[in-house]
């Protein structure tokens, strides 16, 4: 793999960053050293970047809080490709991502498919609404307590757990011939695609390297559009099929038998091993991970892991679960965290994303299209390619820029489809779609195209970033932070599903993409104000942001910061030296 990973270390404080912005123009490290052979020196405001003494460290660059009381994070990263055991592990854990995307995704042919075989009846309209949203409602139940139980249970444990759920939740609908039968399955399959939605992104971010971490998340989001590609694929495939419906939710159960065999094999993050007090582990698999790097190396990185790991006081799991929740909301660069998080989840879920790709097959049919099952491939499919770009952008152009690209562009699409839909004359009868003018169908044609241009745009800010959620917080509340942030979007997608074909009648299909436009003009100015740039900053770096404010210009310093210091280790091979550290 040409992916290489230098390797630096730091110490950060969590002071002061907010004065580095209040001037944030003068933001910028300032080299100054002793002597050639001793130390070197930057500074951004209140940090220093020391070099140990050369003799026993040649290799060895330290971020210092200026303020040692201050002194809360210590960071290591390594110098050496993308190993394959990282590869692996990303990729197994993503496999929950595929799963979530497979069983959002093939419901809606299903639905089609189905026809009298449960009850000997059709589906009433609101039958099927229930069998849909049950998904999303056992997601929405499960991801409130999935956060603590991948920190009680790890997060192994808690995907292999999704994996059974996956199992009974798909048993139960291939065998179904009754409505609740079928409701119930979903809902337990609902249960897995929560835990899967939560823990993979967060198991990911533990065990990738900072440079990259962006990156390897987003492989959980590829393979979750990936996988409602392949469920719409699937779907059209299967739609004549007799039974084949039952053929579509049986093959979900290929890759959960696939990802849980391969779990049985792999270990838990270290950073969940060292929560644990297993050192022994957490060592074991840092060594794995990065096999290029010395023993001492790793040891060190250990316990600087522990030094972070800060646990929460409480007798009992119920105490500190209540301590945690009380963490979250009053350590003020936590309830930034929990802002950002589950703010750009709402912002997800209340752009209208999903509620578009389920209305997407009535729009193309009203202009000629027949078969809408098609019609979702091409919309889903430009969701998994614009994934595809934000997973190169992530990284290298950053979260908050592909963010501030993605939501005005998907403000100017659904602007251009709400005034379309106006001159279509498009009206709603039940879930009936009626179109008042007659033959014309120019404006059918540019809300097709721009459906395809929202799509776009959204896979690739808002479709994608949410899911770097973990990074957003510190060790202690990453589990239940992110479960908020979870829970957020499963609502979101619950209201939304439940409330738009309400809308289209109630407001029209014109007044439903304005108020959808207004809600993503809004999102971007809150992103302009409150999302910082985190790519390229460690995990516990991120908290040193948010600690008195959002804090965007000094983010975006840093990561700037972060990024030259990466590439001059890697013109000069991997070994930063004196020259590095004077001329950062
Ligand atoms: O990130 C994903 C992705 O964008 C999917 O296409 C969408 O259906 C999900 O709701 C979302 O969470």
């Amino acid at each position: 793999m040409g992916i290489h990973i230098p390797y630096l270390t730091s110490k950060t404080s969590q002071s002061n960053v907010g004065d580095a912005v209040g001037n944030a123009d003068s933001v910028e490290f300032n080299s100054e050293h002793d002597s050639p052979s001793k130390r070197g020196k930057i500074t951004l405001e209140s940090h220093e970047i020391q070099r140990a003494p050369a003799s026993d460290d040649e290799d060895r660059i330290q971020i210092k809080p200026v303020n040692d009381e201050d002194d809360t994070s210590v960071m290591i990263t390594f110098n050496q490709s993308l190993s394959p055991f990282i590869i692996t592990l990303t990729f197994v854990a993503s496999i929950s991502g595929f799963m979530f995307g497979y069983d959002t995704g093939y419901i809606s042919s299903a639905l089609i498919s189905i026809g009298t075989d449960l009850d000997h009846k059709v589906l009433t309209y609101g039958e099927k609404e229930i069998v849909t949203a049950a998904t999303s409602l056992g997601a929405l139940i499960i991801s409130i307590f999935a956060g603590t139980a991948a920190d009680i249970f790890g997060r192994k444990r808690c995907l292999m757990g999704s994996n059974l759920m996956f199992v009974i939740g798909a048993i139960l609908q291939v065998s179904a011939h009754t409505f609740w039968q079928m409701a119930v399955g979903r809902l337990i399959t609902g249960f897995g695609v929560g835990i899967g939605s939560l823990i993979a992104p967060l198991f990911i971010s533990e065990i990738a390297p900072k440079m990259i971490r962006g990156r390897l998340t987003v492989i959980n989001s590829l393979w979750l559009t990936g996988g409602q590609l392949v469920a719409y694929g699937c779907g059209a495939g299967l739609n004549h099929v007799n039974n084949g419906w039952r053929i579509l939710v049986g093959l979900s159960l290929i890759p959960t038998a696939v990802q849980f065999t391969c779990l049985c094999f792999l270990p838990d993050t270290p950073r969940y091993y060292v929560m644990k007090g297993d050192l022994a582990r957490a060592t074991e698999v840092l060594k794995r991970s990065y096999t290029d790097t010395s023993e001492e190396i790793i040891e060190r990185k250990v316990e600087e892991l522990v030094t972070l790991n800060q646990s929460i006081p409480g007798k009992n799991v119920p105490e500190k679960v209540w301590n945690t929740i009380k963490e979250l909301h009053t350590v003020p660069s936590n309830l930034r965290a929990l802002i950002i998080g589950s703010g750009l989840q709402a912002i997800q879920q209340f752009t209208g994303w999903n509620s578009l790709m389920y209305f997407s097959g009535t729009i193309f049919e009203t202009v000629g299209f027949k078969n809408s099952s098609a019609v979702s491939i091409i919309v889903s499919g430009t969701n998994f390619i614009f994934t595809l770009v934000a997973f190169f952008s992530i990284d290298k152009i950053g979260r908050r820029t592909i963010l501030l690209i993605g939501l005005p562009g998907m403000t100017m699409a659904l602007v251009v489809c709400s005034i379309a839909f106006h001159f279509l004359g498009i009206k709603f009868d039940g879930a009936v779609a009626v179109v008042v003018s007659s033959g014309f169908s120019s404006w059918g044609i540019v809300i097709i195209v721009f459906i395809i241009v929202f799509a776009a745009f959204y896979a690739l800010g808002i479709g994608t970033v949410p899911w770097q959620q973990s990074e957003l917080f510190p060790q202690k509340v990453r589990g239940i932070g992110t479960s908020y942030a979870t829970a957020t979007n499963w609502a979101g997608s619950l209201v939304i599903a439940s409330t738009f074909l309400t809308m289209l009648q109630n407001i029209t299909p014109a007044g439903t993409f304005a108020f959808f436009a207004g809600l993503s003009f809004l999102s971007t100015i809150f992103c302009y104000f409150c999302y910082p740039e985190l790519s390229g900053l460690e995990l516990e770096e991120v908290q040193t942001i948010l600690k008195d404010g959002f804090n965007i210009k000094a983010s975006k310093a840093l990561a700037k910061k972060r990024k030259q210091q990466v590439a001059r280790v890697h013109e000069l091979k991997y070994e930063p030296t004196q020259e590095i550290i004077e001329d950062i």
